[in-house]
This record gives structure tokens, sequence and C-alpha cells, in this order.
């Protein structure tokens, strides 16, 4: 048997990019050869392994064929006459269709090199059009590769927007398209990604009710790059762009980490950068639900400088997210044991909690 390190380590290792996940395709060995030799089974559609030490996959070179709609009409051909070129004419992009032997000689039967000096995502194949979740991948790749000048390749746009008029990415799981989009949204371009989307008509079967991709979403997740905002403050962002946010969480299956976040931006995000005395304060740290949940209000007031700009609203001041966080602290210490001895309790104890709150915040 022979073994490659092939697919997205091999392209990155050749742009001089870091790897950070290494797959494997064996060629002429059997199911049974790799459990002897310790490894363990995890597909089971397609035979990939994992190695008894290193947990990295293998997976037997295979050809593949749909032939159905969706999910259900895959036909895979694992065998050890599988050559390595055929497996690697099933995958996506030419650039992620090369293999390295042990020796660090390249296999590149599809111009995957020349594509990377050319820097263009290209599909290898019509076998492209078999799993129309690479439109996302292509889409997340731009994402990822944009600065470093990568474009999708006109054939390959072209491709796309024939898989998006098909409808076949009505047969993607909202799982997966997840998986994708939370993924372009951490890259250096996120924008890209949804760029490319439109370009190939996809977009609305992404986010429904977006057709075309507005420059005010260029700006909005450019700055959040800039900020490094964590994922859930990048997808808040994202939807503000929306006109129906609950529709694109519903059709995403969005975690509710992202989701909440959201739905708290739109309610109190301009009130909170137009809060200027005590009850207005309050009145945001109560929104937020501050108290109980100050990780969700700390990724809260990291959009704010971004929802300012989006807004066309002059940025918060340098020291805003810290004032906001101290008067977190101050209604925080606002002490209720001295309160319930006083034998407080329901609506009463409750209007008095804050009514001590709103007192230490007018004091400072
Ligand atoms: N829908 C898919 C998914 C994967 N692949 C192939 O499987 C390889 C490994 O897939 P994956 O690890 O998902 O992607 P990588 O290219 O390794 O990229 P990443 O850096 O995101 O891991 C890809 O390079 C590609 O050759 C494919 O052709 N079609
Ligand atoms: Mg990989």
């Amino acid at each position: 048997m022979q073994i490659y390190l092939v697919g997205g380590a091999v392209r990155d290792t050749l742009l001089g990019r870091p790897v950070l996940e290494r797959d494997w395709v064996v060629v002429g060995a059997t199911a049974e050869q790799m459990l002897s030799l310790g490894y363990t089974q995890v597909g089971k559609d397609f035979p990939v392994f994992l190695h008894p030490h290193s947990h990295e996959e293998y997976a037997l070179a295979r050809t593949e064929r749909k032939s159905g709609r969706g999910y259900t009409g895959f036909v895979c051909h694992a065998s050890p006459d599988v050559s390595l070129e055929e497996d690697l004419a099933r995958r996506d992009l030419t650039i992620n269709a090369m293999a390295m032997d042990d020796q660090g000689h390249i296999v590149d039967p599809y111009g995957g090199q020349s594509d990377l000096q050319l820097r263009q995502l290209r599909h290898v194949s019509p076998a492209f059009s078999e799993d129309p979740l690479r439109i996302l991948r292509v889409a997340r790749f731009a994402a990822r590769y944009a600065e470093l000048g990568f474009q999708v390749a006109p054939a390959t746009n072209e491709l796309m927007r024939s898989i998006s008029a098909s409808g076949e990415l009505e047969s993607l799981v909202p799982e997966r398209i997840w998986k994708e989009m939370s993924r372009a949204l951490m890259e250096p371009k996120p924008q890209c990604f949804f760029q490319v989307l439109a370009t190939a008509n996809a977009l609305s079967g992404i986010l429904p009710g977006l057709c075309d991709w507005p420059d005010t979403g260029d700006d909005l997740l450019q700055h959040a790059v800039t900020a490094q905002l964590p994922l859930a403050c990048r997808y808040a962002l994202l939807s503000l762009l929306s006109e129906q946010p609950e529709r694109w969480a519903e059709h995403l299956k969005v975690p509710n980490e992202e989701r909440q976040l959201a739905q708290l931006l739109r309610r109190q995000g301009s009130a909170c950068l137009q809060a200027d005395n005590a009850e207005d304060w309050l009145t945001v740290l109560e929104g937020c639900d501050a108290l109980r949940r100050p990780e969700r209000f700390a990724q809260f007031l990291a959009c704010l400088p971004t929802l300012a700009v989006f807004h066309g609203q002059p940025a918060p001041a340098a020291n805003a997210m810290q004032n906001w966080q101290m008067r977190l602290a101050h209604i925080k210490a606002v002490d209720v044991a001295p309160l319930l001895a006083l034998g407080l309790k329901g609506k009463d104890l409750a209007q008095r909690i804050r009514s001590e709150r709103l007192a230490i915040l007018q004091s400072h």
C-alpha cells in the first residue's frame, strides 16, 4: 500500500501556510488490512480510518458518483485498484486535488500548482456538482485566501450558478450550512464568502430574503475583523442586514449563543449607544440581563463600535465599554440581604432593589 498526504495539508504546505490538520489517502489497501494494522474505522458510508497513534484520518482511495438528489444517492467505490489519480479526480478544487508522497514529491494531475500560482479557485471536473456544499466551500476558501489574491475561476462561477439554478442547494441541511458559514465568518475576509455566494446566485438559498450582498455588509464585516470579534458578535452584526433575522436563525438552525446575541443587539443596541443617564443605563443593563449573563453582555458591548459605524453614528468613546462594565459592577454591589431582612418580598422587594441600583448609578 502507498500512503499520501492529500487535500488542504498539501495546498497549505505549497502556499507556505501553517498546516492545522492532515488528511491521508491510502492506495492499494483493503479495509481488512487497515484494521489489522490497528486503524479504527470511522466513516460508515466511506472507508475512512483513524491512525492508531496520531488519530489522523486515512481514507482508502475511492471514486464517487451521485445517482440521485440530495445526500441519498451516493455510490462510493473503494478498492485496492482505485488509483491515486482517480481519487484526486473526485475532489472539489484543483488546489485541493494534489497529493504528496513520503519523499515530498507532489502528484498533481489536474493543475493544482499552476492554479496556486494563478490564484484560481477552479473545479477539477463536472463531478464538482455532485456535492452542492462545495459552493459554500469555494466561498469559504475565497474568504480565507482573498488576501493572497485568490479568485473564483470564471468557469467555476458558471458551474456554481447552474447548481444554484437546479435547486440542489435546497438539499443542504442547516447544520452543514451553518458549519461552513460560521467558519467563513472567522476568516480574514468573511465578506468574500457572501460576495461569492451572491455571484453564484446562491446567497438567498443560504440567507433567505437576501439576494444581493450589500456594500454595507462589506464594511460591517471588515470592521468586525479589524476588531477581532468572536463568532457570536460577527453573526449578530451580520444579522443586522436582515429584515427577518429570526428567519435566518430558523433556516440555519443557528446555535443559541449566536442567536440570542443577535436578538440582544437588535433590541438593546441603539438604546445602549444612546443611554446617557442612570435610568437609561439601568434599563439597558436589565434589558441585557447583564447580571445573569455577564459574558454575553461583554460580547454585546464588543459589537457596539461596529453597530455605531453601521448606523452612521459616531463611535462610542474609548472608555465607553469600561464605563458599562463599571455600571454593571455597581449594580452588582447592591446587597439584597438587608432588604430581605426588612421582610420585603415580591414586587416590593424588586422595586426596592431597583431604586437602590438606580441610586448607586446616579451617585457615580
Ligand atoms: N465537499 C468536499 C469536501 C472535501 N473534499 C476533499 O477533501 C479534502 C479534505 O477536506 P477538508 O478537510 O474538509 O478540507 P481542506 O481542503 O483540508 O481544507 P481545511 O483547511 O478547511 O481543512 C479537500 O481538500 C478536498 O480534496 C471535496 O472534494 N469535497
Ligand atoms: Mg482538511
